[in-house]
């Protein structure tokens, strides 16, 4: 095995530049998949999977998840692709999970760059929408496997694929597909990675062992039939907008306190032996600083900070449609607006019991405002938390493969964002899941100048690869 590595990591080394050219050549696909315009390019990116699986020789189908509706339209879901690469019964299957949609990007968000052309900078980042989040893991996977290839080494595991195109807009259509395909193209499968988070700062590689959950919800006001001027008509009418900032004002304070009644109920109460995971941890204020580019942090101590993150829940407002919002001083009320907000959740909230509380407190607090206006409280996607057991030989292989690559062991996190699909893998599958992230806490995912440093690319390849290698040595 170390005589196999050696020639893996010496190639990857070599084909760094090739790597980073097949990056740019993705980054350069928009395939956002929450924009109904530009989910032409999420099946075009579909597409660039597929072709490159064939280059590849990796047998693949797809799967085609239906339609489904976004903003009045019905849109196709893109094609849910699923590959096997080798099938030799004396060999581990590892499936391998990883999303070729993107978020939105704007260079007018405030991009130093456009977004969707790769550019490599003084620092070695390579910057561009999607690069981290979750493209260079993608090609982490296949560079490893082009690279096996081109060195004649047989991977030491059978792989299976899923890539998705809908993971940043709920993932729709998937977790059907799984349960479908438990004892069809994944029934072999003995242990599942995801490659799709981060490390917990700039230096330290971690592998992760829980996600929070995901409830994202709108919040229409509809009130006069069209959209008026302020000076004929304010003072006048029941203006949505206030209805929806007085709701908005209801729902979290500027601590982060969830205003909901009964949201807190079902949180699983924290262990001794939970509380005593945070110290060792590679992490204080100044790494979180670092990632969020300023100083404007809750707590005021970093174990706190870390709970707020990934151990409760936590509810953001994200915008308002059909607000006004383009500089200047237009004088409109806006007939109809819609709010948007999330609340992250957590063991052991259900998101059936999150939808109750969310929509009867609402509808209360709107009650209570007497406004004439009509409101409507819907939920757009849910995902649950999850929680793995890193005991597992997939964590120990993990682990060793960190200690290999960057030659430190490495921390091991729960992290605030979601996957929503990870939790099918576990439940339908039956199989330990693990998260093992190729990218820093500073790479900006979801944000402008979202980056992947070339060597979290180069080295995190080189850890895809190794940590195949590493679980083919156990047991289980
Ligand atoms: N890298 C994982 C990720 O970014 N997940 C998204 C999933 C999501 C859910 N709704 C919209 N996106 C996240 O925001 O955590
Ligand atoms: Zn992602
Ligand atoms: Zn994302």
């Amino acid at each position: 095995m170390d005589a196999h590595l050696n020639q893996f990591y010496a190639q990857v080394d070599k084909d760094q530049n090739i790597y980073v050219e097949r990056l740019r050549e993705v980054v350069a696909i928009p395939s956002v998949s929450s924009d109904a315009s530009m989910r032409n390019h999420v099946f075009r990116m579909g597409e660039w999977v597929q072709n490159e699986l064939k280059r590849l020789n990796v047998e693949y189908e797809i799967r085609d998840p239906g339609t489904h509706v976004m903003d009045g339209h019905t849109l196709q879901l893109p094609p849910i692709v699923l590959g096997a690469y080798g099938r030799d019964p004396a060999k581990k299957t590892v499936l391998v999970y990883g999303h070729y949609d993107v978020q939105p990007a704007l260079k007018e968000d405030g991009w130093a760059t456009e977004p969707f052309e790769l550019v490599e900078n003084e620092k070695g980042e390579l910057v561009g929408r999607g690069s981290t989040d979750d493209k260079g893991p993608i090609l982490g996977w296949l560079n490893a496997i082009e690279a096996h290839q081109k060195l004649g080494i047989e991977l030491p595991v059978n792989l299976r694929m899923c890539f998705e195109g809908m993971e940043e807009n709920g993932s729709e259509g998937l977790d059907d597909v799984i349960v479908a395909e438990a004892k069809g193209w994944f029934k072999d499968v003995d242990a599942v990675c995801i490659s799709d988070n981060y490390w917990l700062g700039d230096s330290k590689p971690c592998i992760t062992y829980g996600l929070r959950g995901i409830s994202y919800y709108k919040v229409t006001i509809k009130g006069p039939g069209r959209d008026l001027h302020s000076g004929v008509f304010g003072g006048t009418v029941h203006e949505p907008m206030t209805d929806l900032a007085y709701i908005f004002s209801k729902l979290v304070t500027p601590q982060g306190k969830i205003l909901i009644p009964g949201i807190m109920d079902d949180v699983a109460p924290l262990t001794a032996a939970e509380e005593a995971s945070y110290p060792p941890l590679d992490f204080n204020l100044s790494t979180l600083h670092n990632a969020i580019d300023a100083q404007n942090t809750i707590h005021d101590n970093h174990i706190d900070a870390l709970k707020g993150r990934w151990r409760y829940p936590s509810l953001s407002l994200h915008g308002i449609e059909g607000a006004f919002s383009a500089p200047g001083a237009k004088t409109v009320i806006p007939a109809k607006v819609i709010g948007k907000f999330s609340i992250r959740s957590v063991p052991n909230m259900v998101p059936e019991k999150i939808d109750a509380h969310v929509i009867k407190y609402i509808n209360e607090e709107f009650a209570k405002l007497g406004s004439k206006n009509q409101v409507e409280v819907e939920c757009l996607h849910a995902g649950k938390p999850w929680v793995a057991s890193f005991e597992h030989p997939n964590y120990v292989a993990a682990a060793k493969a960190v200690e290999r690559v960057f030659k430190v062991k490495p921390d091991l996190t729960r992290e605030g964002g979601s996957i929503p699909v990870t939790l099918t893998f576990q439940d339908a599958l039956n199989k330990n899941v693990l998260l093992l992230p190729m990218g820093r806490s500073s790479d900006g995912a979801h944000s402008i100048n979202e980056k992947l440093d070339r060597s979290n690319y180069i080295e995190g390849t080189k850890l895809l690869g190794t940590y195949l290698w590493e679980l083919s040595t156990h047991q289980f």
